[in-house]
């Protein structure tokens, strides 16, 4: 449904976007996540016709942005990160005036309108200004004018950004239900978000895709290391780390401030086989043996934050 190939920004001699590509299906809600400046927001320009790429294609639908932007432009409906809406305008005065700059026919007007008011359940406060609405509200109208001329691609610049919990909830929800019928990509900054939202994550930073799967996968694929937290009675802290640290398939140690081992493996049940061996021939008791796989965030702070990225590039793997 959505082909980004090569996509490419520079302003002056700055790459901002590098040859960015990915394929989006029919009917599926895609996370785009990464840290501020990362270019989602420019990439989600391009791809809705409001920014000219400096290299690359774009196809939505089967139609190519380089020969019909409008095209393009029609079969998206757009939340920007901040929607501009007209405060002194009624809610459905401003869904008609939407609906007219999107070239919906007239006699199509009222029942558009109808729909988009129910889907975003704006029926309660159709009549009232948008200056006097809530945050949460105020959001909703713009997912009703961006889905006002019938799009199948949704494309959301941060929904939820500056609403309270009980919004973000509601947001969410109306984002999992147009999921069923849309095909989505929803940039976010929360974490929790893309895993109770999305079925794959695209991370971006400085321009380029670091990562791009299930958040299952990213959690236990990407790094492929899993941990293994140990908590020993009977043993020398010190003595203890080494032995951990030699032990196959550990490929690092770190000592927890309570005193317990956190070990970073690539196979969480050989290495608790061989904790428990270990263990056993040195009389150590084992009061915690338990394996954790990393959460969404570890996966993109590790991804995000340059020094360690860079460390394990260079194959930096620590030994504790
Ligand atoms: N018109 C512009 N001229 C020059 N640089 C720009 C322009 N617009 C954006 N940039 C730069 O491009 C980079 C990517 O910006 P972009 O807004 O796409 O990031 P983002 O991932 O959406 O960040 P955020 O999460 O903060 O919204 C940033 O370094 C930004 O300063």
């Amino acid at each position: 449904m959505i082909e980004v190939q090569d996509l490419t920004k520079r302003y002056f001699d700055r790459e901002v976007v590098k040859s960015v590509s990915f394929f989006v299906p029919e009917g599926e809600v895609l996370g785009f996540l990464g840290p501020n400046g990362a270019g989602k927001t420019t990439t989600m320009r391009m791809i809705c016709a409001y920014l000219p790429p400096t290299a690359g294609t774009v196809k939505v639908a089967g139609v190519d942005l380089a020969q019909d932007p409008l095209g393009v432009r029609s079969r998206i409906g757009y939340l920007p990160e901040n929607v501009a809406l007209y405060p002194e305008m009624r809610v459905e005065e401003f869904l008609r005036f939407r609906a007219a700059i999107e070239g919906v026919p007239a006699k199509e007007v009222p029942e558009r309108l109808a729909y988009v008011i129910d889907r975003c359940m704006l029926g309660d406060v159709q009549r009232q200004v948008i200056g006097t609405l809530s945050k949460g509200y105020r959001q909703r109208v713009g997912l009703a004018a961006a889905l006002i001329h019938k799009p199948p691609v949704l494309i959301l610049d941060e929904p939820t950004v500056g609403l309270d919990p009980r919004q973000i909830v509601k947001i969410r929800e109306l984002i999992v239900e147009l999921g069923r019928d849309h095909t989505v990509i929803l940039s976010t900054h929360i974490l929790p978000e893309v895993e109770q939202v999305c079925r794959r994550v695209l991370i971006i930073d400085q321009g380029q895709i670091v990562a791009d799967g299930t958040p299952d996968a990213l959690r236990t694929g990407f790094s492929g290391l899993s941990a293994v937290t140990v908590e020993l009675e009977g043993a020398d802290g010190t003595a203890a780390a080494e032995v951990l640290s030699r032990l196959e398939g550990v490929e690092k140690v770190e000592v927890l401030t309570d005193g317990r081992f956190q070990l970073s493996v690539r196979d969480g049940k050989a290495v608790r086989r061989e904790v428990f061996r270990a263990a056993v021939a040195r009389g150590w008791q084992i009061l915690e043996l338990s394996q954790s796989v990393p959460s969404l965030e570890d996966v993109f702070l590790r991804l995000t934050t340059r020094e360690e990225v860079e460390a394990e590039a260079a194959g930096e793997v620590s030994h504790a």
